[in-house]
């Protein structure tokens, strides 16, 4: 199994990269690739660290060696808010850097499953299809938008409110991966019932988890700890799907519904990505409200990464 990190010096690469390199299965290679001088230094330092997994480091110029012969590419590349910003403002700068990683890989390792972090995720899962299309190999059950972050955060706010075990707390995400496109499910949570003001504040919180890091972080950036954590997890379960597990994620991918051509689900994970897309159930009358409000807003995001490919 071979795992690219493309963004590995940044703050999210180097703390997913650490996890990578320590819980990857044994025979592993993990490929750290970044346009910042001090990647090859990750590479050289996570080596010394005695697990059998065969670390690399490869500069701006050395992307097709990264990528050579991968299974998964994870994107973290990209810039970071700053407090007063939307995720949507980093269009302007991460729609060019997903678009051209992305048509590297569709150079090198057309067949990898890729797991977009850069944000607006909304919108750069979008503008990774559409670059993917215009190489001719875009699959669909291939390409994930990760948004386990939305998913751990809820389970730990749930389990902080009701004084439950974390471990056994299981929340459900849907949507998108900013603001109000950020579903939780509070109304499937088994174990803890929530009063209508309690839904109202803890979907509020998760939806705006992101933005107290930001705040929190004082302008030295968003979340990168909890996020490299998230996206370890979402890697190694489609490491484990993928070598045989039965592996169900909530994940952003495109779907055949009415909600909007992308859109967070439960999905089981198989050899090949995608293995099925799991309905995610009943919403309570507060989450189909929600949903309805959000959708225009999702669409409107995501025909922004289509335009972006297809309009330049
Ligand atoms: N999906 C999610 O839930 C989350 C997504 N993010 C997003 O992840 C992205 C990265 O965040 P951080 O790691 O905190 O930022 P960072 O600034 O610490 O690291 C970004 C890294 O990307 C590298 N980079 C820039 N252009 C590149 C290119 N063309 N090729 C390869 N590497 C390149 C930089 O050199 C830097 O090392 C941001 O867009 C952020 O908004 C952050 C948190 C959660
Ligand atoms: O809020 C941000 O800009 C980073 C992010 O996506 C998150 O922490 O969920």
């Amino acid at each position: 199994m071979k795992v690219a990190v493309l963004g590995a010096a940044g703050g999210i690469g180097q703390a997913l990269s650490l996890l990578l390199k320590t819980q990857l299965p044994a025979g592993s290679e993990l490929s750290l690739y970044d346009v910042a001088p001090v990647v090859p230094g990750v590479a050289v330092d996570l080596s010394h660290i005695p697990t059998d997994v065969k670390v690399t480091g490869h500069g701006k110029d050395d992307l097709a060696d990264a990528l050579t012969g991968c299974d998964i590419v994870l994107i973290p590349a990209g810039v970071p808010r700053k407090p007063g910003m939307d995720r949507s403002d980093l269009f302007n700068i991460n729609a060019g850097i997903v678009r051209n990683l992305v048509d590297a890989i569709a150079d090198t390792c057309p067949s990898a499953c890729i797991g977009i972090i850069t944000n607006p995720v909304n919108t750069t899962v979008a503008i990774a299809a559409e670059a993917l299309k215009a190489k001719g190999v875009y699959d669909k059950n291939k390409l994930f938008g990760v948004t386990t972050l939305d998913v751990i955060r809820a389970e730990t706010f749930v389990a902080d409110l009701k004084g439950l075990d974390v471990a056994g707390v299981h929340v459900p995400v849907i949507g998108g991966h900013s603001g109000t496109t950020i579903l939780p499910l509070l109304s499937q949570v088994e174990g803890a019932t929530f009063s209508d003001d309690e839904v109202a504040a803890l979907t509020k919180r998760i939806q705006n988890a992101g933005t107290e890091v930001v705040e929190a972080k004082a302008g030295g950036g968003s979340a990168t700890l909890s996020m490299g954590q998230a996206a370890a997890r979402f890697c190694l379960s489609l490491v484990a799907a993928m070598k045989g597990d039965n592996v169900v994620e909530y994940t952003y991918v495109q779907v055949d519904s009415d909600d909007a051509a992308f859109f967070a689900h439960p999905v089981r994970l198989g050899a090949n990505g995608v293995e099925e897309i799991l309905p995610y159930g009943e919403l309570s009358a507060f989450e189909q409200q929600a949903k309805a409000d959000m959708l225009d807003g999702l669409r409107g995001d995501i025909q922004l990464g289509v335009d972006f490919v297809t309009k330049a």
